[in-house]
């Protein structure tokens, strides 16, 4: 098996995630060369070829003589990708390996989507990556098909650690939907946190330019904290904690208010709606 600088890559679909993990793979020497993406929309398309990678608008062309095939279009759009490139692929000998970043759409959808006339399916790994792969940050969560390779697999822990500082590997399908509850969907529940953060102490007196500083900084603070020590979260939260102090005022409005029972219904919230979306569009 070729290493990820050896192998040759095809995205299908070059939008943010796409842009994201190709980022992260030039900054991790595999040549501009070896990449091809496929995106029909030309503004994308273009921000990527001034990267050096090769364009396209044609899947089967980009997919011809990819090792790993990355479908990274949304979950909507990937039964009509697929089956495209399965049927294209009737007199391949060895098919490529294909990785998915789209949140649901199951193993045995892809399996059976990829089939090519002569009854063969490609080895598909399920990868569930997030936005700060942008800044090589993320967190990936990953399943394999039972049919992929230790050195396949090593092949896509490769890829994902071009943008992600933790890849979690899961041997149970439906947990990757949690992954994505968790992880994936992850950065926007931060976000939001910030903003009604920053919304706060604006109400309370600070500019937003300074309240969005202290706020952001606090929340990397926290991320690295929470990556670096050897204690855990609720340790670090107690560590902050004076007893009947400020942060205490605060983590006790919190409870009053459900704080608890809001994230987890939150969580679960995106967990179904990625095993809703597998499995609607599954049919
Ligand atoms: N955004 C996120 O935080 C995360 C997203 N994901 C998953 O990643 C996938 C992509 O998401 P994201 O990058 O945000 O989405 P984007 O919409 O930014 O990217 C998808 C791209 O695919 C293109 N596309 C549409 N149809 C086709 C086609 N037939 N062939 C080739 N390309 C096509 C789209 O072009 P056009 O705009 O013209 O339609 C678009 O540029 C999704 O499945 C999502 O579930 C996973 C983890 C995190
Ligand atoms: O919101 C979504 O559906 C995608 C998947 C995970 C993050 N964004």
């Amino acid at each position: 098996m070729p290493t990820i600088q050896e192998s040759k890559l095809a995205f299908i679909g070059g939008g943010n995630m796409a842009s994201a993990i190709i980022g992260g793979l030039l900054s991790n020497s595999v040549p501009k060369t070896n990449i091809t993406v496929s995106e029909p929309w030309d503004v994308n398309r273009n921000k990527l070829a001034a990267t050096g990678v090769n364009t396209t608008t044609d899947n089967v062309a980009a997919a011809t003589a990819a090792d790993l095939i990355i479908i990274a279009v949304k979950p909507q759009v990937a039964k009509t990708v697929c089956e495209e490139l399965g049927k294209s692929w009737g007199d391949r000998k060895d098919l490529p390996v294909l990785v998915s970043i789209a949140a649901g759409i199951t193993l045995g959808s892809f399996q059976e989507w990829l089939e090519t006339p002569d009854g063969r399916a490609p080895h598909i790994v399920r990868v569930m990556p997030n936005t700060p792969a942008l800044i090589a940050e993320g967190a990936s969560g990953a399943i394999a098909s039972a049919d992929v390779t230790a050195a396949e697999k090593e092949l896509v822990n490769e890829l994902l650690s071009s943008v992600s500082r933790s890849i979690e590997w899961v041997d149970k399908e439906e947990l990757l939907d949690v992954v994505t509850g968790l992880s994936g969907s992850g950065p926007a529940y931060f976000f939001a946190m910030v903003e009604h953060l920053v919304a706060s102490a604006t109400k309370l007196g600070l500019s937003k330019e300074q309240a969005t500083r202290l706020a952001a900084q606090t929340c990397l603070g926290a991320g690295k904290m929470m990556t670096t020590s050897d204690e855990e979260p609720g340790q670090l939260r107690k560590n902050v904690t004076s007893p009947n102090g400020t942060t205490f005022a605060a983590l006790q409005t919190f409870e009053q208010q459900g704080f608890e029972g809001i994230v987890d219904k939150a969580v679960k919230a995106a967990t179904e709606r990625a095993a809703e979306l597998g499995a609607t569009l599954a049919k």
